[in-house]
């Protein structure tokens, strides 16, 4: 018999699984990454510890993280069956899509041969995934065929220096290790539970993280970073985000970067970003887009109860950091990749095919009509 969806649309608060990794929301508001609190991680770690112990269950020590920063590097160059897809693909194409092309691709140079392949196959995505974009990225707006092989120390800093042709600074570098450690894992979210789903018919690691990076493009997950980002450009100081913001919460509109499908009174990644983005405007000596933000923050808890998540700060910190927008998103996918590949892991260990059921709301039992005899059921104009 099939039973009723508990938790109404959007299996909103229903179990479907089981995972060690994360918590999201335990204590109303609280995040941990396999015990360990998602405020000592930003502060302390670097994303690669962070990937670590996500993909292999505990924090690394030292020689293990300085191997595994080695292999990192390492795996960074692109095959040039790859980089040849990346240059056919148009400038005004969706990084995004960008992205899960480039992971595909590589999926059928390396196809992952057997499971005991997983972590190879981990890490050449985290390895790969920025010079997937910035390689695209360079060539497509600026015929630049750039070297995706740098020497830096860690991912935020080597996709800093592709974008922009440099070294990035210790701020940015900061800035890049908090923002990927906040966005590298968050329980069974959509574009995880995709995953989780790709992973339990038995297929390979990078259909898994191409589906999962069709998830998170959408406006109310990953995209909205950038959908943040385009409202908060539209305000010119305080006084007009409110303005702004009162308009369209009167005519019903949803504000991107607000609002969460689990925590109920705040997000906790926000006050972490939230705080480098309050750094990155005093260093850019240039207050309006985190006033704005700011502003828009109190106008939505006066009006509607409603909190940043992770998404609403990151817009005006990674602008900051001189990232166009289109590119954020992107972003949160090289980070995300530790925990989608944490989760395949941990789905292929105690597997069992992911397959719930639907309440059938269509019509009743009906008699074949053959074709001749069928009257349209399309409105003529
Ligand atoms: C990293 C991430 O993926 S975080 C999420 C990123 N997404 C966004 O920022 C998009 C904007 N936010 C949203 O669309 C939603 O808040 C979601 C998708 C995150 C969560 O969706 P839900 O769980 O369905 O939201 P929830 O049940 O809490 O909504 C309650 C009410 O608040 C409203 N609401 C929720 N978020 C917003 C928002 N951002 N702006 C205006 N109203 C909102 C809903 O429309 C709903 O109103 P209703 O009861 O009149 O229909
Ligand atoms: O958990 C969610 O629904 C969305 C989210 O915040 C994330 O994936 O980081």
């Amino acid at each position: 018999m099939v039973q009723k969806a508990l938790g109404g649309a959007g299996l909103r608060g229903q179990v479907a699984g089981k995972t060690a990794l994360c918590t999201v929301g335990k204590s109303g508001s609280g995040l941990t990454y396999c015990g360990y609190d998602i405020s000592e991680l930003a502060a302390h770690a670097t994303f690669e510890e962070v990937a670590y112990l996500l993909v292999y269950g505990e924090l690394p020590t030292v020689t293990e993280l300085e191997a595994f920063n080695h292999r990192l590097r390492h795996h960074r160059r692109l095959p040039l069956a790859l980089k040849e897809v990346l240059e056919r693909i148009p400038a005004n194409a969706h990084p995004m899509d960008v992205m899960r092309t480039g992971c595909s691709v590589l999926g059928n140079l390396e196809t992952e041969a057997d499971f005991s392949h997983q972590d190879e196959a981990i890490e050449r995505l985290l390895a790969t995934l920025p010079g997937i974009l910035c390689y695209w990225y360079q060539f497509s707006h600026h015929e630049k065929r750039i070297e995706t092989a740098t020497d830096d120390d860690s991912i935020g800093a080597h996709f800093l220096h592709m974008l922009h042709g440099k070294k990035a600074s210790e701020l940015h570098q900061a800035v890049m290790h908090a923002s990927l450690v906040l966005y590298a894992e968050h329980e069974f979210n959509a574009s995880t539970f995709t995953a989780r789903v790709c992973a339990s018919t038995l297929s390979d690691m990078h259909s898994c993280v191409a589906a999962a990076i069709g998830s998170l493009r959408g406006p109310l997950h990953g995209g909205a970073n950038e959908a943040a980002m385009a409202l908060i450009e539209t305000m010119t100081d305080a006084e007009h985000a409110e303005k702004v913001l009162m308009d369209k919460l009167a005519s019903k509109e949803k504000i991107m970067g607000f609002g969460h499908a689990v925590y109920r009174t705040s997000d906790p990644r926000n006050a972490i970003i939230k705080q480098w983005s309050k750094r990155l405007s005093e260093e850019a000596e240039s207050p309006r887009l985190f006033d704005v933000s700011e502003r828009c923050e109190q106008v939505m808890w006066r009006e509607k109860e409603l909190f940043p998540n992770a998404d609403f700060f990151h817009a005006s910190a990674y602008h900051y950091m001189g990232i166009p927008t289109k590119l954020f998103t992107p972003i949160f996918v090289m980070s995300r990749v530790a925990g989608w590949a944490a989760h395949v892991k941990e789905q292929r260990a105690d597997n069992r095919i992911i397959r719930p059921s639907a309440d059938y709301t269509g019509p009743e039992p009906r008699s074949w009509v053959p074709i001749e005899q069928r009257v349209s059921a399309i409105p003529t104009e």
